[in-house]
């Protein structure tokens, strides 16, 4: 399988640099968005080492025993929040229906960042630096994802501070994912995650350069693989960005594949994902820079929040008989 050839945007000019700069990382970013809807983003400005250390911390939960896991599993059908051991999850579903379950585990965090969810989200502490990373990590994000959504509005001719307010509580999930060896043949079909495309706005994705990674449909639907970039986050266009800006940015279909059969070792594999976006009571109607009367708004506005808990719904609801 052959590589996807994404763009690397270094936003650390966008950060720090003059106007002229700030306009050129701005027309890399838009046009990787309007051709891919995927980009690989350095100069981001999060500390490598927290990354690593959140990693490794996060490579530890996960090999703990099943039983020390579950116990942070929350008790909805539905669940945002938590442990999620395999089975539970099938993305594909959001999709085509019925499909066997994604072959991860996941611990998930809703909004880690307001307050009032410390006590609904969970905190293991074992191993002891997991809390203290993820409210790390949190800090670092929403500064990342505040920077992104600056880059944004200049890439979409708006003013820079256009999704300011919109960004001040802005939602957030983080998702931490482990993708176990496979020491037996996955069942027909089934994935380490299945075909999907994002919910929300942009995805900040931490991968791994393990076997049997990010692949990402092309334009004549053949899958190709996401290059791992170090000390770099591959970030993509989730439905709901898309249909702000009236698909003039493009949300694309992505899965992560099994790795191969025949490697001997372990093809274990761990990424960090966080889904950001606007605050859930943004009304997302398609923008101003992108319609006109030749281009006329696609979609209907509908409450962010609304949008992506639907999507979160289908892609949990294994049948109506769970
Ligand atoms: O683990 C990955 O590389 C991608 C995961 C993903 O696509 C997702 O969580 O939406
Ligand atoms: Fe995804």
């Amino acid at each position: 399988m052959s590589e996807f050839d994404l763009p690397i945007v270094d936003i650390a000019p966008f950060l720090d640099g003059d106007p002229q700069a700030r306009a050129q990382v701005a027309r890399a970013f838009g046009a990787a968005f309007e051709t891919t809807g995927f980009a690989i983003v350095t100069g981001h400005g999060v500390p490598e080492d927290l990354a690593r250390r959140l990693y490794d911390t996060m490579t530890a939960f996960f090999d703990q025993p099943m039983e020390r896991k579950t116990v942070f599993t929350p008790p909805e059908k539905a669940k945002g929040r938590g442990y999620l051991p395999i089975g539970i999850e099938s993305v594909a579903k959001t999709l085509s229906g019925e499909t066997p379950p994604d072959l991860c585990e996941a611990l998930v965090y809703a909004a880690p960042h307001r307050p009032e969810n410390d006590a609904t989200n969970y905190w293991p502490d074992d191993p002891p630096a997991l809390a203290g990373l993820v409210r790390a990590w949190t800090g670092e994000i929403n500064t990342l994802s505040r920077h992104l959504a600056r880059l944004s509005a200049l890439a979409l001719d708006l003013p820079e501070e256009y999704f300011d307010a919109d960004y001040a509580d802005p939602s957030l999930t983080l998702r931490f994912v482990n993708y176990p060896d496979q020491p037996e043949a996955p069942k027909p079909g089934q994935l380490r995650y299945g075909e999907h495309h994002d919910y929300g706005a942009l995805t900040i994705l931490r991968q791994d350069a393990a076997p049997g990674g990010l692949e990402i449909r092309d334009d004549t639907g053949v899958w190709r693989e996401a290059p791992v970039v170090p000390d770099s986050f591959v970030i993509n266009v989730g439905d709901l960005l898309a249909r702000w800006t009236n698909n003039r940015w493009r949300s694309t279909l992505h899965r992560v594949s099994n790795p191969p059969r025949d490697l001997t070792g372990s093809t274990r594999r761990l990424s960090m994902v966080a889904f950001t976006g606007p605050n859930e009571r943004t009304q997302i109607s398609c923008l101003p820079s992108c319609q006109s009367a030749e281009n006329p708004p696609l979609y209907q506005p509908v409450a962010c929040g609304d949008y992506v808990l639907s999507k979160i719904r289908a892609s949990h609801e294994l049948s109506e008989a769970d």
